[in-house]
């Protein structure tokens, strides 16, 4: 008896959940997700498998996930061990020649490996792509401006032009592409430039027509007035936001202008979800109160 009353309430609740999904899993049936997974939730085992099992997961409902990794803190990792100095500025990782090298190394090599190995583990669909490969992503030196002040990033990019057709070829052919954030430069064949993750995903989900950008990242989402919990923002338009943006500081910043940069090309929604929670992509995609910080047109 006393069993029976604790798993009733449990199996209605996993009936609800599973009814809920259905109007979501009609909505994105055959679409485009762009995921972008990075940061914190990357290096921690559990998050990983459990963002591993969501693309899985995506990929039975009928959604086409495309994914595009980061790797900060792989990076950072890496040009410590190596004793490569390196600093981020407004969100962005001034890049030397001899940290370019490493970033295309750990993103290409480590990063993108073990993300296609753990999604490989649950359906062998993913496939690895560099932004480099087949023009997928091709970029120019970029400087920003900090208080009045030209800042020089180094070897890192900015996106002009995308070419998706690599992308599709693997969607076409059934696959999971997983795609690390460099780019090869305009100005000098054969050289590569770091991209901030976040704006690559956004310039993809531009190019691919996706109908949401899901960025995963190591706060619950975006606040007004950062850290105060009060503060954070459930849903909010590009307009709104972009009276936010000059307030905002480090990763935040890139974030915001990938979110802009695809509502503002087209993508109905991009939402900021915190990776720290297991299956945050899940709840963002198949619940009607999602997860985190939408931004909407
Ligand atoms: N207004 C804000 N709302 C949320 N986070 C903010 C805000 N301003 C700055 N941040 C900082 O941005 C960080 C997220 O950016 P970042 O560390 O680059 O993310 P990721 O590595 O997950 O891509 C948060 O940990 C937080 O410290
Ligand atoms: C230019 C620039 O900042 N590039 C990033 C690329 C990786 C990235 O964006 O990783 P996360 O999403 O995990 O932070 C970097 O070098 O760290």
């Amino acid at each position: 008896m006393s069993k029976l009353r604790i798993t009733q309430p449990t199996a209605t609740a996993k009936v609800e959940t599973l009814i809920e999904a259905l109007p979501w899993m009609t909505h994105y049936a055959d679409s485009i997700i762009v995921v972008k997974f990075g940061g914190n939730a990357m290096v921690d085992d559990e998050l990983f498998e459990a963002f591993a099992a969501d693309i899985a997961f995506l990929r039975h409902a009928g959604v086409q996930a495309v994914i595009v990794h980061g790797g900060g803190p792989h990076i950072s990792r890496m040009l410590d061990a190596l004793g490569i100095e390196s600093e981020c500025v407004a969100g962005y990782r001034v890049t030397s020649p001899d940290a370019m090298e490493v970033v295309r190394m750990v993103l290409g090599g480590q990063a993108a490996r073990e993300l296609v190995a753990s999604i490989n583990e649950r359906t062998r669909q993913a496939t690895a792509v560099s932004g480099e490969d087949a023009g997928l992503f091709q970029a120019r030196r970029k400087s920003i401006e900090v208080d009045g002040h030209t800042v020089d990033l180094g070897c890192v990019g900015e996106i002009e032009v995308v070419d998706p057709s690599v992308v599709l070829a693997d969607i076409a052919a059934g696959r999971i592409p997983v795609i690390s954030s460099i780019a090869s430069d305009l100005d000098h064949p054969r050289k590569a430039l770091n991209i901030n993750a976040d704006r690559a995903a956004a310039a993809l989900a531009v190019a691919l027509n996706a109908k949401k950008l899901v960025m995963l990242t190591d706060v619950p989402g975006l606040y007004a007035n950062y850290p105060d919990p009060e503060s954070l923002i459930s849903e909010i338009t590009a307009a709104e936001l972009r009276e936010l943006q000059p307030s905002l500081e480090s990763g935040m910043i890139p974030k915001v202008e990938a979110c802009l940069e695809a509502v503002d090309g087209g993508v109905p929604c991009a939402t900021i979800i915190d990776g720290r929670e297991p299956h945050a992509v899940l709840l963002e995609v198949f619940t009607t109160d999602g997860a985190g910080t939408m931004v909407v047109p």
